[in-house]
C-alpha cells in the first residue's frame, strides 16, 4: 500500500491544526503539530535565561528537545510560546535540528498528517496531498483571541491582531524555509467556513489527491 502523507500548512490560527487533527482521525493516521516543536524550543531558550536571537543557544535547545508529552504541556499553547517559537524558528540551525524528527514522522509506513509552515515545501515535498489553509488576519485573530480568553488569558483583541500580523510577516519573510504555499498545494480559505465546512472541504481536497496518486 502506498503511504498517504498529508501536508497542512498555513499562517497562525488559520485552523490548520484543527483540520489536520480531523483528517488524521478520519484516515486513521498519526498527526504531528510541528508548531509544538518550535514552541518547545522557544520556551526552553527562555527557561535557560537565554536570548531568543541567540542562534547557538536555540540550536542547542532544539538538539536536546524531548518530544515526550509535548502535546500535554499547556504552557506551549500560551501566547508567549507562539511568539518565542516564531523567533527561534528563523534560525537555520534550529530548523536543521528538527528536520529528521519531522521527516521520520512523515515517513511512517501507512503515512501521516503534519501541520506547520514548511511541510509541503521542505519536510514532505512529495506528500500525496498538500493543503495551504488560510483566513483573513482579522478572523484568525478573533479565533485565537476567543481560544485564549476562554482559557482565562487576558488579551486585548487589537494586541492579538498585532501578534498575528507580526508573526505572518516574520514567518513569511525569513530566509530559512519561509512560510509559503507550495506550488502544488491547494489553497483552502476558511474565512467564511465553520469547522465542519472547513473539514469537509479539506477532505474533498485529500480525496481528489488520493485519486490522482492512486492511493
Ligand atoms: N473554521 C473555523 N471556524 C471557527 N473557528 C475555528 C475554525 N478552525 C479552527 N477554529 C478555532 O480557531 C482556533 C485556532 O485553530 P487551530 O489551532 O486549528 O489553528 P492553527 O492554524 O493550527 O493555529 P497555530 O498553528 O497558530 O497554533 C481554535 O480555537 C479552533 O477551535
Ligand atoms: N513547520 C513549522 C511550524 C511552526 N513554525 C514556527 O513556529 C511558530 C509557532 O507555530 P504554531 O503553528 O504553533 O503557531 C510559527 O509562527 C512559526 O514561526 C515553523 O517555522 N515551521
Amino acid at each position: 500500500m502506498t503511504a498517504l502523507v498529508i501536508a497542512v500548512d498555513g499562517p497562525a490560527a488559520s485552523g490548520k491544526g484543527t483540520i489536520a487533527a480531523r483528517l488524521a482521525a478520519h484516515y486513521g493516521l498519526p498527526h504531528l503539530d510541528t508548531g509544538l516543536l518550535y514552541r518547545a524550543v522557544g520556551l526552553a531558550v527562555l527557561d535557560a535565561g537565554r536570548d531568543l536571537d541567540d542562534a547557538v543557544a536555540a540550536e542547542a535547545a532544539a538538539l536536546s528537545l524531548d518530544i515526550v508529552g509535548l502535546s500535554d504541556n499547556p504552557r506551549l499553547t500560551e501566547r508567549d510560546a507562539g511568539e518565542a517559537a516564531s523567533r527561534v524558528a528563523s534560525h537555520p540551525g534550529v530548523r536543521a535540528a528538527l528536520l529528521k524528527l519531522q521527516q521520520d514522522f512523515a515517513g511512517q509506513p501507512g503515512g501521516a498528517v503534519l501541520d506547520g509552515r514548511d511541510i509541503g515545501t521542505v519536510i514532505a515535498p512529495d506528500a500525496a496531498a498538500k493543503l495551504y489553509v488560510t483566513a483573513t488576519p482579522e478572523v484568525r485573530a478573533e479565533r485565537r483571541w476567543k481560544q485564549l480568553t476562554a482559557r482565562g488569558q487576558d488579551i486585548a483583541f487589537n494586541d492579538m491582531l498585532e501578534d498575528i500580523r507580526r508573526r505572518d510577516e516574520r514567518d513569511s519573510g525569513r530566509d530559512s524555509a519561509p512560510m509559503v504555499q507550495a506550488d502544488d498545494a491547494v489553497l483552502l480559505d476558511t474565512t467564511d467556513l465553520g469547522i465542519e465546512a472547513a473539514f469537509d472541504a479539506a477532505r474533498r481536497i485529500v480525496e481528489a489527491a488520493r485519486v490522482r496518486a492512486g492511493i
